[in-house]
């Protein structure tokens, strides 16, 4: 199969490149200077000249819990017009199969955990990052528009969140387990007695490596006629922030205190999504935190240090 992977220079998208060279797919995945989704001609007439089988959407202006209150404007313009511009590129140029990655942050801030695919846009969404939701619900939504519109075949997943090789460690950016393995390491490094974590450690989150949501991309498109319109793609359990803090602790081998900034923004209490869908599709990660954590530290010590 032939598959552009939009975004293939991002974590997810490399994580995909690495794992499909070992299958039998051909990969396309221009950086953004070579095609800049913004830019709607560009992007129509690469398709059409490349004419690929499937397009896994996963470009996108992507970061933690700071950099979305610092820049909702970017987030929701950048996202939402990258989703218009590759569903529509996709539907001018007769794409068979399109995968659609969405965001557990798109779900109600207060919807029951473990969150339903049944439960977006029954509710007020989360204001920390309430643009780049916004966007995501869009491009899913359109997905779903264009199949009942043209008979399209275009699908969308809804990852909770993620980590591993490839991911941003710069603090500006970054999302909590790289941000948190740096200023651990850092910590370590400088001999520092305490490390601070973002409000007080109860609020939970489940995050899943990257290279394990890669395979189930790959694995969905083998399977993409079963696959529902939406479908939530985690592990059916989560951690608190303050265990995450204390299993990398463990790892980098800092032995300090915690303190805890409750000034720093918390986002959802919490963002577990349910994992009914998946299990029907018979697909679950391979990594534990662990392992996971392992792998991404040791990536973040070669890249990064
Ligand atoms: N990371 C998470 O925790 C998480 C959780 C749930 C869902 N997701 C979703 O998964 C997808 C991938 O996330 P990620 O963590 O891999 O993001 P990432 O590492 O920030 O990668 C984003 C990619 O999008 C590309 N891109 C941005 N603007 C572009 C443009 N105008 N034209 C072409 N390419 C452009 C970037 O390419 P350049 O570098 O060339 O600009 C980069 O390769 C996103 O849709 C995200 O919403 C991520
Ligand atoms: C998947 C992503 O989820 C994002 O929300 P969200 O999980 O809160 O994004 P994160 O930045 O991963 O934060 C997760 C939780 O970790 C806490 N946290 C604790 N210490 C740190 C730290 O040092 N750095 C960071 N970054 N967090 C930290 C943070 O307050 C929040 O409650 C959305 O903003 C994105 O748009 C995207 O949807």
């Amino acid at each position: 199969m032939k598959i552009f992977v939009t975004g293939g220079s991002g974590m997810v998208g490399r994580n995909i490149i690495a794992l499909s060279s070992s299958q039998e797919h051909e990969i396309i995945a221009p950086s953004s200077k070579e095609v800049n989704l913004m830019n709607f001609d560009s992007l129509s007439s690469f398709i059409k000249s490349e004419r690929p089988d499937a397009i896994i959407h996963c470009a996108g202006l992507v970061g933690g819990i700071q950099a979305n209150i610092k820049s909702p404007f970017d987030f929701a313009h950048i996202n939402s017009l990258l989703g218009l511009n590759v569903i529509k590129a996709a539907l001018d140029n007769n794409v068979e199969k399109v995968l659609n990655l969405g965001s557990s942050c798109m779900y109600p801030r207060d919807a029951v955990n473990p969150l339903n695919e049944t439960d977006i846009l029954k509710g007020e969404l989360e204001p920390t990052n309430e643009g780049y939701a916004i966007a995501k619900v869009l491009t899913a939504r359109l997905c779903d528009y264009a199949n009942l519109q043209y008979g399209t075949n275009y699908k969308t997943v809804i990852p909770c969140n993620l980590y591993g090789y490839w991911d941003k460690f710069d603090p500006n950016h970054s999302h909590m387990i790289p941000a948190v393995i740096r200023k651990i390491h850092e910590a370590k490094v400088a001999g520092a007695d305490s490390v601070e974590i973002w409000g007080d450690g109860k609020t939970r989150r489940e995050f899943m490596f990257a290279e394990d949501l890669a395979d189930f991309c790959l694995f969905a498109l083998s399977k993409f006629d079963a696959l529902e319109q939406l479908t939530n793609v985690g592990l059916g359990f989560d951690y608190s922030i303050s265990d995450y803090y204390s299993a990398i602790a463990e790892l980098v081998g800092f032995e300090g205190e915690f303190t805890y900034d409750l000034s720093k923004p918390a986002g959802m209490k919490q963002k577990l999504v349910s994992v009914e869908r998946l299990k029907q599709l018979g697909w679950s990660a391979k990594h534990s935190l662990t392992q996971g954590l392992e792998k991404t530290y040791q990536f973040y010590l070669k890249e990064h240090c």
